[in-house]
């Protein structure tokens, strides 16, 4: 595929640049939750918001780990997001003293329906654009809107032409 997106940019995000990105989330998440600093819980947010969340889980070892899987619908050009699966209600009360894990946010869709769930959680990301950029409360790199994000698990390897051509 030879074809631009429709976005103007590409940010191409390694696996090492993403644990790092994801490491350095962690590390300003050190002691910044309600209960003298500590977290209950990390809920990664499906599908893209699991590889952080792990590094997250790992780095500030919080051991109990949730999930909630959020899929998005495209109608005519209005996305429309709905959960699929809910993290355990017990865990989760109004979202105090949990920390909601993504890889991004973009137009804060996802967001915005997880945040009327859990409003008292704590949202963060790896990297923000500046339309959802209101609705995390964390996040490492911001990038232009009209940038579209390429991760680690939707690249491969593979051979490109030299600048010149060949022959
Ligand atoms: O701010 P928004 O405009 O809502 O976009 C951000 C969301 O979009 C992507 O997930 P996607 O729904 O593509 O699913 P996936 O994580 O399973 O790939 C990304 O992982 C975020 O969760
Ligand atoms: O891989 C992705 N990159 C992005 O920039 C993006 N925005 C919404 N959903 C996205 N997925
Ligand atoms: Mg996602």
């Amino acid at each position: 595929m030879t074809d631009r997106l429709p976005h103007e940019k590409g940010f191409h995000v390694s696996w090492d640049q993403l644990h790092r990105d994801a490491r350095a989330l962690a590390w300003r998440l050190d002691g910044k939750g309600p209960d003298d600093g500590a977290w209950r819980a990390v809920v990664g947010i499906t599908r893209g918001g699991l590889v952080p969340a792990m590094i997250v889980s790992r780095e500030l070892d919080i051991r109990v780990v949730d999930t909630i899987s959020v899929k998005s619908y495209s109608h005519q050009d209005q996305r429309e997001a709905k959960v699929t699966k809910f993290p355990q209600a017990e865990l989760m009360g109004d979202g105090e003293g949990i920390l909601i894990v993504d890889d991004l946010v973009d137009t804060g869709k996802t967001l915005e329906l997880v945040r009327q769930m859990y409003p008292k959680a704590h949202f963060a990301t790896v990297y923000a654009k500046p339309k959802g950029n209101p609705l995390v409360d964390t996040y490492i790199t911001e990038v232009s809107q009209d940038t579209w994000i390429f991760f680690p698990w939707d690249m491969a390897l593979q051979y490109v032409q030299p600048y010149r051509g060949t022959d």
